[in-house]
């Protein structure tokens, strides 16, 4: 089951430059969530702040509290415990290009120590099933490479390979925004199946797939959230000028 996301008074740094500003705000668990906002403002520093990947970059640093659940991920465990319990799918498509489709997705549970063939395949079906990939594929498991499938296939080999490991949460920042509309309608879908089982966070730039899938959505401007709603207000009827002039086009 997906857990809920509670952010408090998170600052977020690039060596000297505050890319991130006293962001505070609570992801419910099990629902999609939206983040928008110009180029710059800080979305995909924000969600890599969530599986404390942020502190991988030089220089770069965290303050603030995060508790998944009941979790603080950052003072009660480790990063490699964080990124395990929330996965994420990146912009680009990236599966190990050299594996088999099947070790793409088995890999996360070999690191974790899994070696049993059994779980290993039961875990490789029900993970490409749930990224809507299994009918596809399942007849070239292990003779198929990664990078031999097209790209909205791989995007999905990258949310079955995010799912293998049983997250809680799934961060997608902006998982379909190099897909032709055909796949990016697929993963849509796929975002609304997943809901049931995770706590979503999407980036987008793409206002229409905002509202089409996600009950909230966040507003960040310059590192500061603006504003977080529900959709439907954020896109009919929002409290803050900033919000109306982005969603109506005036900038960004
Ligand atoms: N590795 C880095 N080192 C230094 N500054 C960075 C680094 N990554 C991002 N930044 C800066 O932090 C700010 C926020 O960037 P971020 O990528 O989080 O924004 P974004 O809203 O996701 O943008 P986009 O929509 O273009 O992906 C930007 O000014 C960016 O230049």
């Amino acid at each position: 089951m997906g857990v809920d996301i509670r952010v408090e008074h998170v600052n977020a740094w690039y060596g000297t430059t505050h890319t991130l500003k006293d962001v505070s705000l609570h992801i419910p668990a099990n629902k999609a969530t939206a983040l928008i906002g110009p180029s710059g403002c800080g979305k995909s520093t924000f969600v890599r702040c969530l599986n404390r990947m942020h502190e991988t970059t030089p220089g770069a640093r965290v303050e603030g509290t995060i508790n998944m659940g009941d979790l603080n991920i950052y003072t009660d465990a480790s990063p490699v415990e964080v990124r395990r319990r929330v996965g994420m799918v990146f912009q680009r498509p990236n599966p190990f290009p050299t594996m088999s489709i099947y070790d793409n997705v088995a890999s996360g549970l070999r690191l974790n120590g899994f070696r049993k063939r059994r779980v290993l395949d039961e875990v490789v079906e029900r993970s490409l099933k749930q990224a809507a990939l299994w009918n596809e594929v399942k007849d070239d498991l292990r003779k198929k490479s990664g990078a031999s499938l097209s790209g909205g296939q791989q995007q999905r080999l990258c949310i079955a390979r995010a799912l293998a490991v049983d997250p809680e949460v799934l961060l997608m920042d902006e998982p379909a925004s190099a897909l032709d509309p055909v796949s990016t309608s697929k993963i849509e879908d796929l975002i609304f199946e997943l809901k049931r089982d995770y706590t979503i966070v999407i980036v987008t730039h793409n206002m229409q797939q905002a509202a089409r899938v996600a009950e909230q959505t966040g507003f960040f401007l310059t590192g500061v959230m603006v504003e977080f709603d529900a959709t439907e207000k954020i896109f009919t009827n929002p409290s803050d000028k900033r919000t109306e002039d982005y969603i109506t086009g005036r900038f960004g």
